[in-house]
């Protein structure tokens, strides 16, 4: 029920929706509910004059002239009721369409919004086709449920009290009686509400799963087929779906079994009050008419008492269904860093020293973290980048290198110590602003490729994208292809090589301009060509900028101006290339290695991804 509250408190703004939506369905109700008062009317009428026609006493021509005047204006007050019942339903769907289609969009903005604002730690343990499952689920059964009690709610509340009240004006039992029928019914449908309900949830699990294996493997269709596990694939889908054909099964049967038993009770309800309808008719206390019309009514009974459990189904599904959604919405994302550390606070200084020379960019200090609660991955870092300054880390792999660049692009908070990067603000968003990153893997989006340029300063102008084109060297491409800086390059890229992906990312950090500057492996993926190329645009992009290179080239790291050395989880050395290069460091030792051809010798050096 709380799930239901907070879903009208979510989409508060559908308020005069939900009201016009009750408003038609109760001019639709009210002008159903004349129905029966009409065709009891007329059958009086009709029997009397009948009647008389058959007595065939005086006046009788009389008696039936007048019966066709009243029967015809009756047959038109039928025609009214339904035209209104035809305009004002078709009124109150509208209104149900438009409805649904601004509750999809505002809960789905709120997840996506939520989604956004989570933090990595989030994201390294979720699959992208599991949120995309959850979303649409969640929106379906809670907008499914929404248009059934907008539509149904009104119209079951007027049903129930107006034919309890005519019942009862007319012969009480047959009110009581039919009372009876409501808790009842709800009753039995409240009894399979719980089974259902844990069923639905199994299931959804299952779907979860399916579904982020199967965005998984479509993203990586590539790896699918070189290792040729297409079948397995398909059948790891088809097992997960397989069951919930199976759990389906139990939960249909369940639901319907006592569904046959919900509708037997309310079954031989209305037998008891046909039964008394009839003789009392028989017995003279009903006239024909208002045997006609107490029929009508009974019937139009039924739907409420169904309709009820109608809604308790849409409930119990959007309810399931939302679970998941609400979950997300629950998460706090502070809290969802809290697992290993702390955000880092605060993470700038608005001010420096104008004296201080040369100026600090980035401050580490003392800073630890780990994934998990228990393991550090890094701890005792600390150091101080001035601005323009650039630095390589070097470690071995799996060694924290990556993690020390998400520490600072403060994709994750730290258990303990502090970084600091001068200038920037103490939010996250404005810190992010100050630095501009090049991926291992270009991690491009579908589009053109101006506009994954573009991405990098979504302000920039067509001769923006094209100036930082040419430093990046993406134009020697580009002017190949057709459409230009307008070709569409697939999901991720996928339509372009390794290094002509490469060099739009160049490009876009280009656009970006931000003074702080990480390289994360950005040309180990590259053949020695394509290398060259993003290269250039590279040492383009890092001039002036202070920059933090994880680099798999000795070369490339001989050239910083100083390196940082990581063993262990923390920092082994810091200096120059010339000061490290004789310290008896890993540096050093790498140095020492670049030539070897013994066995050990490479293996070491493959330790550290890094090459000659
Ligand atoms: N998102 C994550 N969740 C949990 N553990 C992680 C995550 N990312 C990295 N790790 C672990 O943290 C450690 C450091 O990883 P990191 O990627 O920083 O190393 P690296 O020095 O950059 O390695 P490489 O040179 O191979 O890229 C590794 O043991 C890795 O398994």
């Amino acid at each position: 029920m709380n799930t239901l509250l907070r879903i009208l408190r979510f989409t508060r703004s559908l308020t005069p929706y939900y009201i016009g939506i009750m408003v038609a369905a109760a001019v639709v109700t009210a002008a159903g509910l004349t129905v029966p008062f009409i065709t009891g009317r007329a059958t009086d009428v009709i029997v009397d004059a009948v009647g008389a026609a058959t007595d065939g006493g005086a006046g009788a021509d009389d008696v039936v002239g007048s019966a066709i005047r009243t029967v015809v204006l009756l047959a038109l007050a039928l025609l009214a009721a339904s035209l209104v019942e035809s305009v004002v339903s078709n009124v109150g769907g509208y209104w149900g369409d438009v409805m649904s289609a601004k509750m999809r969009l505002i809960l789905s903005n709120r997840y996506f919004a939520q989604l956004l604002a989570l933090p990595q730690r989030y994201f390294d343990s979720e699959l992208t086709g599991t949120i995309v499952a959850r979303l649409n689920r969640s929106i379906s059964e809670v907008t499914n449920f929404m248009k059934t009690f907008s539509n149904m709610f009104v119209t079951m509340i007027m049903t129930t009290v107006a034919v309890l009240a005519i019942s009862a004006w007319h012969y009480w039992p047959l009110a009581a009686l039919l009372l009876l029928a409501y808790p009842i019914y709800l009753w039995l449908t409240a009894l399979t509400s719980k089974r259902w309900q844990r069923l639905e949830g199994e299931k959804n699990d299952h779907i979860d799963v399916a579904s982020g294996r199967f965005a998984e493997v479509v993203g990586q269709i590539r790896v699918v087929k070189s290792f040729v596990r297409e079948k397995r694939e398909l059948d790891h889908f088809g097992d997960h779906l397989d069951d919930t054909v199976e759990i389906t099964g139990r939960q249909s049967r369940h639901w319907h079994v006592m569904d046959a038993f919900r509708r037997g009770v309310l079954n031989v309800i209305f037998f008891g009050l046909y039964l008394m309808i009839f003789i009392r008719t028989v017995t003279g206390d009903f006239s024909p008419g208002q045997m006609v019309m107490l029929i009508q009514l009974m019937a139009m009974a039924r739907q409420p008492v169904t309709t009820l459990s109608w809604m308790v189904d849409a409930a119990q599904r959007a309810i399931a269904g939302s679970k998941s959604y609400f979950e997300v919405m629950d998460l706090d994302p502070a809290r969802v860093d809290g697992g290993g550390g702390r955000p880092s606070e605060p993470r700038g200084t608005a001010a420096t020293d104008a004296t201080d020379t040369p100026r600090t960019a980035v401050s580490f200090r003392d800073v630890r973290f780990g994934y998990d609660d228990d393991h550090d991955v890094l701890s005792n870092i600390t150091f101080d980048v001035a601005a323009g300054e650039r630095i390589a880390f070097v470690g071995e792999s799996g060694g924290g290198k990556t993690t020390l660049t998400s520490l600072l692009m403060g994709l994750y908070g730290t258990r303990s110590g502090d970084i600091e990067i001068v200038g920037a603000g103490d939010d996250l968003a404005t810190l992010r602003e100050n630095i501009g990153v090049v991926f291992q893997d270009a991690a491009l989006f579908s589009g053109t490729i101006a506009e994954n340029i573009a991405y990098g300063n979504p302000a920039a102008t067509r001769d923006d994208i094209v100036a930082v084109a040419q430093r990046a060297a993406v134009d020697r491409f580009v002017e190949k292809l057709p459409r230009g800086y307008d070709t569409v390059i697939g999901e991720r890229g996928m339509k372009l090589s390794g290094g002509q992906k490469q060099r739009i990312a160049v490009a876009r950090a280009m656009l970006k301009d931000a003074p702080i500057l990480v390289l994360d492996e950005a040309t180990s993926a590259l053949d020695t060509r394509s290398e060259r190329l993003v290269q250039e645009g590279l040492e383009d992009l890092m001039r002036g900028r202070t920059t933090f290179i994880i680099a798999h080239r000795l070369s490339t790291i001989a050239e910083v101006d100083r390196i940082i050395t990581l063993r262990d989880g923390r920092i082994d050395e810091i200096g120059s290339p010339a000061e490290l290069a004789t310290s008896g460091g890993i540096y050093a030792e790498l140095l020492a290695l670049q030539h070897a051809d013994s066995k050990a010798g490479r293996k070491r050096l493959k330790d550290f991804e890094v090459v000659g």
